[in-house]
Parts: C-alpha cells; structure tokens; sequence
C-alpha cells in the first residue's frame, strides 16, 4: 500500500478501516493499533496545527481529526461500552438479557428522595418505612442498608416500592457519573412554606437529565404559613404543571412529621409508574444489578447492599460487583432477617465479597467463581490503566479558557464552596457580574457552605469539565482523592476580589498562571501543648506527605482555613528539633498561631512554578 508524506511524515494509510480506542486514549495508543511509530503521528498533529505529547490523553476530537486525516474510522468506547465488551467476551449481557415477553413479571418502582437542604426528605423517607412498620417480618427490626422495601394498597392490590434510602442527589449523581441507572422515579419534596429552592430546581435538573417522571411531595403542609398552591405554580416555570392544574405531574401533600398524606405519596408513585412505566423483568435469569452502597464490617468483612434489577439472586450465587468478587454468603433484608433469595426491585445485604465495590458498580452472577475471578481482576486492571489516562483528561481551568478563546466552549460551570453563606452569594453575585461579552456565560451549578463533598467533585464528572472553587474551604479526603482520580479542577481562594480577579482575567483570556500551590502534607492535631514564649504548640500526627520545617501553612478546621499565611516555625520530633517528619509520625508543631483546636488539620504547602503547556 502507498504510504504518503504528511508533513514529511510517512505513515500506512487507513482506507477506511475501522479502529478502536478507549475514550482519553493518547496518541501511543493510536499508534499500537496502525502499527505505526508514535513519534510520527506527534509530528502529523504538529503539521495540523495541534500540540501533543505521544503519552498525554488527548480528546476525541483530535483522535477524529487524526484518524480522518489518516483515512481511519475511528471508534471512540467509553468505559461503558468497554465493560460491556469484556463481559460478552465472557458471553455475559449486563442489562439485556430479559428473555422472552413470557418471561417478564411486574417488578416494583425504585424510587429515590431529592429535594433542597431542610425540606424534609429524611423526615419522609423515615416516614414512609414506619407507615409500613406493620408490614414488617416478625423478629426484624430496622436496619439502614441504603434502601428499603414497603408494601401499599393500590387498587385493591399490595404493592411494593423500592426507596433508596440516602437522600438528596448525591447518590444519585454519584451513581449516574458512574453510567448506573438505579431510579425508576424520583419524588421531588418542596418544604410547603418556604417554596422552590436552589437545590430544588438541581434536583429536578437532575431527574430531567436522568428522564426520571418525577412526583412532587409539598411537605410541611401542617406548617403556619404554608402554601402548596404556591410550590404548584412556581414549578410550572421548569415544565412540572400539576394535574389539576392541566398537566401530567402528581403533586401530593404531605406532612411528614406528621404522617398525612404518606398514603396518597404512595398511591400517586404507583400511579405514575403504571402510567409512564413499563416495569417487568424477568425473575427466572442469573441476577444482575447495582451496588448502591458498601463498606468494610469489621467482623463480617466486605458488606455490599446490592439493588436486584433483574434475575433471582441466591445464596450460594458467585458474582462479580465491579472490582470485587467472591460467592455470596448470606443475605439480609432491610429489616436485618436473613433471607435465601432476592427478586427483581429488591435491596439486599450481601456478605462474602472480597473487597468493597463502589456505588454505583454493577454486580452479576456468573457461572462459577473462577470467571468472576476473571472479570473482577481484568476490570481491575484496565481502571488502572484508565486512571491514569484519565486524570490527563479532564481539563483545567486553563485549557477551558484557551478553548474558550477558540470558541470550542462557550460557557463555564463553576461549582462553589465556601465556609459561610455570605461569602458563597457574594462570590457567587460578584462572579456572574463578571461582563465579558456575549461569547462565553458563567454558570453556577451548585454553591453551598462547607467543605468539598464527594458530590461536588461528582457533579464535577457528570456535568463534564465544571470547575469547583473552594473559598476558604478544602475538600474531604475522599473528595480529594477523587478529584485527583477523575482530573477535576478545584481552585482555593480566600479573598473574593482575588478570585473574581483571576476569572475575569481568565475569561478576557488573559490568565498567565506562573505559580501554582503543591500541597506538601497534612497533619492532625492531637493535643495542644502551651509553651512559654513560644505560644501553642500541636501535638500533632502526620496524616500525608511530609511536614517540612519553615514551609508555609495553614489551619483547619471542620474543611474550612481558620488561618492562612502561616509558618511551620518549629517542628519537633520528641524532645529534639527536626526539619522534616514523615507521614505516619507524630510530632510537635508550632505555627506562631495560638488558636489551635485538637482535631483541626494543618496543612503545609509550597509554591511552585508551573511548568508551561
Ligand atoms: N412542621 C414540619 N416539619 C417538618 C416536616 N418534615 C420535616 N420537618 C422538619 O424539617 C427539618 C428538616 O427535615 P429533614 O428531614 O432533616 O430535611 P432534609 O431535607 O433531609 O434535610 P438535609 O438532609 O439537611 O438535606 C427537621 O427539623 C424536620 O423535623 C413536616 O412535614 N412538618
């Protein structure tokens, strides 16, 4: 085959073969499937005006305009996609397999709890389990496993509900970052005299994207002051028009302290799932399913709870759950009595896995425990691999201004924390103030007061390159971890006109970073000592990295910067002076900053010059 110059490069043509890669692959990857030297195709991106490394992870849309002008066809798989490849690899069809219309029974509704912070969505979620407790096996008593299960009278006929039972969106943009659909219906509480919110128009965001029917609980209806024809006629703006109001949504009220309309809440979910659902699955198949929550029991080791969404699972069943395996011990209910076996719609406490899945993460039974050996460890490793890809993916704040400027993105989502709300709406109004023309809108996402959860950085993932500003607040561990796994950008501030400075002179285009903050270690405090004439002294344990004598530092507490601008001025080990203590030591720090409260964080960093793209 003729192999033609590019740009004075000579590499194999194409003819429109068909190639795959995984999303964020890299320009090396490319190279492995055409046989080709990486360096070449460097070279081939120079000559189309794009600058990239052979390792780095590059979008799809330079992997199309390289492989277009190679002649390639060129497939982009997404991690989905993958996983769903190698299960079939292993003749396993995750979701599909439902057999015959014979084979589908009806299987109750999965319904998930959202609406804005104090409105009442734990209050009803315990509501609804208690209106049921009657129902309840003999002997069990309530056990909180991240969803419960309950019987109504609808028709004439009992009926189950599936409820998850973590409320609020987290979980369910948690699960949704992760390509897991758990949700049949989402009941959207709005507090009956306080009215549409923020967060409940995210939450409603949210099941519109997930094209989730949503009913609306108008709670607190036994409230002073309360108006739930008000919340019926504020939701008309975002497309929710009641029934009696001419539209298709079923809007309840509720009071959840105490316990009025429950029955109806109820009713108009079953309602609504016999209206806008199709919910059978068939019962005689190999379970599979979603982990929606686990953790590591101290004595009975892994615990999974686990959503059955089709098959019957048994004890006894080999299954593989994301990056864990191993054959199921023993089940429990919500109600904490074991059970043998667990149909479609139903939540379950499996014990016998080897590690802990993630929310989220799909569980299937397999033929025997070697295979799901197999599919636990393979998947195990293709994550690494896509880790590291991965965290080159995302892009930063930078690259999405430079994109900006190419007209490639027109808007920015900004995600802000921050440690008191008037800070957060001041940042917030400041910010959207920001004017710099028509091209390119701000939008915030989300604000809230507190540290960065797991759910910012999640929302972070679900809504693709949404940047999280941290004002005076720092992410929890499991936060940061994350956010550094999936590459997402979280910038600190602590003085508003500094951040408004630097996203405006971003957005004009005219961000130069030259420093950037290298966070150094972190450590605990575990007892405050007073020292004569040096002050407060922490006791302290070094959680990561390293404490380096003279660094800069700052103190935190509860997620939020007490004090910045701080020095580690002495650092101890035992009686003796030492200029750096490692992670796992404990140690003596001074800080020359007194109010020092055991349990705060002192974290140590550097400035560093960044390296220019
Ligand atoms: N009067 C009245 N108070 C209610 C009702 N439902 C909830 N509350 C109260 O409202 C407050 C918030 O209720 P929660 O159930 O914690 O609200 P939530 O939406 O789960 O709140 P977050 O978890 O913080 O998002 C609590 O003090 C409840 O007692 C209700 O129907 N009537």
């Amino acid at each position: 085959m003729q192999a033609p110059a590019i740009g004075g490069v000579q590499v194999q043509r194409g003819n429109g073969q068909t190639i795959r890669l995984s999303r964020g692959a890299s320009l090396s990857d490319f190279a492995d499937k055409i046989g080709a030297n990486p360096a070449s195709l460097v070279q081939i991106m120079l000559h189309l005006g794009e600058m990239v490394t052979a390792t780095q992870s590059v979008n799809e849309e330079t992997l199309q305009l390289l492989a277009a002008e190679l002649d390639y066809n060129l497939l982009v798989v997404s991690p989905e996609e993958e996983d769903r490849e190698l299960l079939e690899s292993f003749d396993i069809e995750f979701g599909e397999d439902e057999g015959d219309e014979g084979d589908l029974v009806a299987r109750p509704p999965v319904v998930t709890v959202m609406g804005h912070v104090d409105h009442g969505k734990t209050k009803l979620l315990d509501a609804i389990r208690h209106t049921n407790e009657v129902a309840r096996e003999a002997g069990g008593i309530t056990q909180h496993i991240g969803a419960y299960q309950i019987a109504a009278e609808h028709e004439g006929e009992d009926r189950k509900i599936t409820f998850i039972d973590t409320p609020g969106h987290e979980a369910f943009t948690a699960m949704r970052a992760r390509g897991a659909k758990v949700t049949d219906i989402a009941v959207l509480v709005v507090a009956a005299d306080d009215g549409v919110k923020p967060q409940t128009i995210e939450a409603l965001n949210h099941a519109q994207a997930a094209e989730v029917p949503v009913v609306v609980a108008v709670n607190k209806v036994d409230k002073e002051g309360a108006d739930p024809n008000k919340v019926r006629a504020q939701l008309t703006e975002y497309g929710l028009v009641a029934e009696e109001y001419g539209g298709s949504t079923l809007f309840v009220d509720i009071s959840a302290k105490n316990g009025t309309g429950i029955d109806d809440l109820l009713e108009a979910i079953l309602l609504t799932a016999d209206a806008e659902l199709d919910l059978r699955a068939n019962d005689a198949m190999d379970a599979q399913g979603v982990a929606i929550e686990a953790h590591l029991d101290r004595g009975r080791g892994p615990v999974a709870t686990v959503l059955v969404q089709r098959g019957t699972l048994r004890v006894g069943d080999s299954i593989v759950c994301g990056e864990a395996f191993g054959r199921v011990r023993a089940m429990l209910d919500d109600n904490g009595v074991s059970i043998d076996e667990a149909g479609p719609s139903r939540p379950v406490q499996v014990l016998g896995l080897t590690a802990v899945p993630g929310a989220g993460d799909n569980f299937i039974v397999v033929t025997d425990d070697r295979m799901a050996r197999q599919i636990a460890q393979q998947r195990a490793a293709r994550k690494r691999t896509a880790d590291m890809a991965r965290s080159g993916r995302r892009r930063t704040l930078e690259e999405l201004f430079s994109e900006m400027e190419k007209g490639q993105v027109d808007e920015l989502k900004l995600i802000i924390k921050g440690d008191v709300s008037g800070s957060v709406e001041a940042l917030e109004d400041a910010l959207l103030k920001i004017d710099v023309g028509d091209e390119v809108r701000l939008r915030v996402l989300h604000r809230a007061v507190g540290a960065i959860t797991e759910y910012d950085v999640n929302l972070a993932v679900a809504d693709d390159n949404a940047v999280i500003i941290g004002f005076n607040v720092r992410p929890e561990v499991r936060a940061r971890d994350l956010a550094e796994r999936e590459g997402v950008d979280i910038r600190y501030y602590s003085v508003i006109y500094q951040a408004i400075e630097e996203i405006e002179a971003a957005l004009k285009g005219m961000l130069k970073p030259e420093f950037e903050e290298v966070q150094m270690g972190t450590a605990e405090v575990r007892e405050v000592f007073k020292v004569p004439k040096i002050g407060n002294i922490a006791g302290a344990l070094v959680r990561s990295g390293t404490i380096v004598r003279n660094s800069k530092a700052r103190l935190i507490r509860n997620g939020v910067v007490i004090s910045d601008n701080l020095t580690v001025s002495s650092l101890r080990r035992f009686k003796d002076d030492a200029t750096e203590v490692r992670e796992g030591f404990e140690c003596g720090i001074g800080v020359g900053y007194s109010d020092i409260k055991i349990d705060d964080v002192i974290e140590t960093f550097e400035m560093r010059e960044k390296p220019r793209v």
